[in-house]
């Protein structure tokens, strides 16, 4: 049988682009993409890039403080301009778009700016009613906002809408505790608004590390954000052109409430389910170690599958996918193994391997700690203090873990990502000497741990970092 393409991918982000680049370019296959929105998907359009760099935005008035503390007296921010600083982000992401189309384009991979959907095995459908074959189809789709539920949630916002505001909310409510809702909070407070953060848990960012948890939750109050834990479930009622939320401390008006409660696989409406390919419950498309769904001729990688999701493994995904299927190298993505970093500010949290907790559930582990506040800061007039953690296997020595909150903590994991990747013990961390004055010489130069986890020695303190 003869196909339109050798590949069709559909869905235009990180993991989509990677696989439908490579298969052509390296591979020759024949390759065609639909894209419904803007290409290069969440984290280009509505996540990662828009989001760091109003991170970056945001800090301002921070920074203008530590220049005071060094004695640039009378530094001050000045005022933030949304609209200017919005038009430079547009400019910017639509220079992205052009570097993802054109990177396709030149890979000769051809672009259909259309929704698309499962027609059969080896067929989609683009909203057009054009049919298209392949002999392989490749669902990268990925996840859309996940809405919590509540009575009154149309009210809400969701993430997409913090990077297309006309103006910035003076009041604001941020609902959830994880990655999206923490680095919120932070942008809208940094850039002057008054942020509430209402989470039902005790402490921010499940599944981290529980003392980076701690420390990230009382960042996030040092900072100015107005913390509301254990929260029960919201009611949000109109009050004129502003929402009252109620909340446990009774109701409270907000110029906007925004749901960062989770995101779940874009699958609906895709036809998936009509062809047999197995969804789990949330509608993730259950995929083997090749990112094979349970049709044979049908694919996922990325959101879509709810495996680990962060870009760069969309990506590695995504290039393991193509090189598997068109370049005869069968390849798997190892999901236990990943950094990640959540922008929180003035220090990030960043993270790979095991946590304490998971560690101590495991068997015996030795933690080395410190937690110090850093030359820079301290010298600026600030108690905020940074924490370095490694987890290392009692009887291997191999660091299976590693925990940092400190300035610039994503940047130091990447680098920490690469020895723990090759198996590196805590001695040959150990061995590489220090650089100084820096943060990350913390890593090399723990020399006694803090205490021993999981086993009979458990949580007995033995000595200081
Ligand atoms: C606010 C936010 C911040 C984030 N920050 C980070 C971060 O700092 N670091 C990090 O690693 N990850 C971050 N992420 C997660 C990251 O964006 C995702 O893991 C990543 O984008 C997943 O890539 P993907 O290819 O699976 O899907 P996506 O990037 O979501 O791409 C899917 C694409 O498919 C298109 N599409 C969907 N359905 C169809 C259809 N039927 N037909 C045609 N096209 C379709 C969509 O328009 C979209 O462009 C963030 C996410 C959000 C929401
Ligand atoms: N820096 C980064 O790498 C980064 C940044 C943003 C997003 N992301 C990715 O995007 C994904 C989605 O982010 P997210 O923050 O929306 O999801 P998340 O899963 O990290 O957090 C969702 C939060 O919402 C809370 N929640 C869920 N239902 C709720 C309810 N009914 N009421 C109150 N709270 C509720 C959860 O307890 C959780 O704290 C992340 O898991 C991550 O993979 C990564």
């Amino acid at each position: 049988m003869t196909f339109d393409y050798d590949l069709f991918v559909i869905g235009g982000g990180s993991g989509g682009v990677r696989a439908a680049r490579i298969a052509a370019s390296e591979y020759g296959a024949r390759v065609g993409l639909a894209e419904e929105s803007r290409m290069g998907g969440t984290c280009v359009i509505r996540g990662c890039v828009p989001k760091k760099l109003m991170i970056f935005a945001s800090q301002a008035e921070a920074h203008a403080a530590e220049a005071r503390g060094y004695g640039w007296a009378g530094a001050q921010a000045g005022a933030f301009d949304w609209q200017s600083f919005h038009k430079k982000l547009d400019a910017e992401l639509t220079r992205l778009e052009g570097a993802y189309t054109g990177g396709l384009a030149a890979a000769n991979v051809e672009i259909h700016k259309s929704r698309a959907k499962l027609y059969d095995a080896h067929t989609v459908e683009l909203a057009d009613g054009q049919r298209l074959t392949a002999k392989h189809i490749l669902i990268a789709v990925g996840g859309r906002p996940q809405l919590p539920g509540f009575e009154g949630e149309e009210l809400g916002l969701i993430s997409d809408d913090l990077f297309l505001m006309d103006k910035l909310p003076g009041r604001v409510l941020v609902v959830g505790g994880g990655f999206i809702a923490c680095e919120f909070a932070t942008i809208l407070n940094g850039l002057g608004a008054e942020t509430v953060l209402a989470y039902r848990g005790d402490a921010v960012l499940r599944g981290f590390d529980m003392e980076m948890r701690r420390h990230a939750t009382e960042q996030l109050r040092a900072v100015g954000v107005d913390l509301r834990l254990n929260q029960k479930d919201l009611k949000l009622e109109k009050d004129g052109d502003r929402v009252r939320a109620h909340l446990d401390e009774g109701p409270e008006t907000f110029d906007a409430v925004m749901f960062a409660t989770g995101r779940a696989p874009y699958t609906k409406g895709l036809g998936l389910e009509e062809l047999g390919v197995k969804l789990a419950k949330n509608g993730a498309i259950v995929v083997d170690d090749y990112s094979q769904s349970s049709v044979p001729s049908i694919f996922a990688v990325g959101d879509v599958t709810d495996r680990v999701n962060l870009t760069p493994v969309a990506i590695r995904e995504g290039h393991s996918f193509a090189d598997t299927v068109f370049g005869a190298k069968p390849r798997t993505v190892d999901h236990s193994l990943y950094g990640a970093a959540v922008y929180v500010r003035p220090h990030e949290v960043a993270s790979i391997g095991l946590t304490e907790e998971e560690a101590a559930e495991r068997g015996q582990h030795d933690v080395y700690s410190a937690s110090f506040r850093p030359m820079r800061s301290l010298f600026a007039g600030s108690d905020a203090r940074a924490v370095m953690k490694l987890i290392v296997d009692s009887d291997s020595q191999k660091v299976v873990g590693c925990h940092i909150f400190g300035p610039e903590a994503g940047e130091m994991i990447q680098l920490v990502a690469i020895p723990m990747g090759m198996g590196a013990t805590k001695a040959q961390f150990d061995a590489a000497i220090a650089v100084h004055p820096t943060l990350a010489e913390e890593l090399v130069t723990m020399r006694k741990p803090a205490r021993h986890i999981g086993g009979k020695a458990a949580d007995k303190t033995v000595g200081k970092a």
